[in-house]
């Protein structure tokens, strides 16, 4: 077994057919899970969270709300995942509660300098290959990669159209973890798929 971390990122599939799969795959050991999701109803999109929270707090998961500080601040979650278009990470880590977990994409090495110097906790780093769950990701290259990895200290996950089978030596080298959404939420047999990324 690695060292490598799974960050679980929700996708559009059914919710009811994700919460099987999340109910399965929660014990074998994720670091994160991310509730993904840009166009539910406020109503939905709350009793998603409500869902997916009791679930996370008995595995003891961290949950982590994709872009949206006002569904954070009246949810019970553990923090917030901010891209380039979202609100800046120094904004957020000044106004959240204590020890709210703020994630940041970063593409470059610069956004991930500044990113971490404005306190994020990690960031996430591709996309590496084509994706399903987001069609008009920007790729990035092995170097990038290796440059945003000499840049900072806090982890950083790998994200981007990753299944087990195509972490390169590079990637596995430059990054703390994986973070996936298709690869285990739309396979038959999700368990298999996250134990064979531990077993990587
Ligand atoms: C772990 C992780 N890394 C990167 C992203 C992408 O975030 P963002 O750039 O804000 O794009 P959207 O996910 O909002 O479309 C992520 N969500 N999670
Ligand atoms: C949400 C997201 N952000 C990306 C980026 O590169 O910024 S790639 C991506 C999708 C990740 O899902 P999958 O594992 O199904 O490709
Ligand atoms: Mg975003």
């Amino acid at each position: 077994m690695n060292t490598k971390k799974i960050y679980l990122i929700t996708n559009s599939n059914p919710f009811d057919q994700q919460l099987k799969i999340l109910k399965k795959v929660l014990p074998l050991g994720i670091e994160y899970l991310q509730y993904r999701q840009k166009s539910l109803s406020w109503e939905q999109a709350l009793d998603e969270i409500h869902q997916l929270s009791i679930l996370c707090n008995l595995f003891e998961v961290p949950l982590i709300i994709n872009d949206r500080l006002d569904v954070v601040t009246i949810t019970d979650c553990q923090g917030i995942h901010l891209g380039e278009d979202d609100l800046p990470v120094k904004y957020v880590r000044r106004i959240a509660r204590p020890n709210l977990i703020i994630g940041a994409t970063a593409k470059t090495p610069e956004r991930a300098q500044l990113c971490e110097n404005a306190g994020a906790d990690y960031l996430g780093v591709g996309a590496f290959y084509q994706s399903s769950t987001k069609c008009n990701a920007k790729l990035i290259s092995h170097e990038t990669l290796k440059q945003i990895r000499a840049s900072v200290k806090i982890p950083i996950f790998g994200i981007g159209g990753l299944t087990p089978s195509n972490i390169t030596e590079d990637i596995y080298e430059h990054v703390d973890g994986f973070a996936v959404s298709d690869a285990i939420l739309s396979n038959a047999d999700p368990v298999t798929v996250v134990k064979n990324f531990k077993a990587l």
